[in-house]
């Protein structure tokens, strides 16, 4: 399992601590930055994951910054890729089962660590379920078709 993560300053201790969970678990982990708490601007990590994601070969992404918010909605602004924030296990696994989510998101400031491991637990063990939720992400790649600029 390959796995692309970054944050801004507001995520970075939290990503320290998510990267030490992967590893023990041998999943393949890329660091995008950043890698210290000097302030620095979301989107532009946000962009480098995407990039990086649509690129191909990894199993999901993890974007972090201090709420999680504006990782997320940056992150949601690339055609492919689905950012969901979690700060609970059952809305974890929903978001696999459901959305085929391909970015988790956590707020550094906002979730402590614990929580955070049990969520990366909850969505790895989930498996997308196809059918009707299948449709609704088709519905949502023609929304994405239909406004391109
Ligand atoms: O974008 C955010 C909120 O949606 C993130 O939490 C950022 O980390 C935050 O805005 C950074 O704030 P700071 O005052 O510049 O540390």
């Amino acid at each position: 399992m390959k796995v692309v993560i970054g944050s801004d300053h507001g995520g970075y201790e939290l990503k320290k601590i998510i990267i030490d969970y992967l590893k023990a678990r041998e999943i393949e982990v890329v660091n995008l930055g950043t890698d210290s708490s000097e302030s620095v601007d979301y989107p532009d990590y946000a962009e480098k994951l995407a990039k990086e994601y649509l690129n191909g070969g990894y199993d999901f992404g993890i974007g972090i910054c201090g709420t999680g918010i504006g990782i997320s909605i940056a992150l949601n602004k690339f055609n492919g890729i689905r950012a969901a924030l979690l700060s609970d296990a059952f809305s974890a696994k929903a978001t696999k089962r459901h959305n085929n989510a391909n970015f988790i998101c956590f707020g550094g400031r906002t979730i402590g660590p614990e929580v955070a491991k049990d969520i990366i637990d909850a969505y790895m063990g989930a498996s997308f379920e196809g059918d009707r939720h299948q449709r609704r992400l088709d519905k949502i790649e023609k929304i994405e078709e239909e406004n391109r600029r």
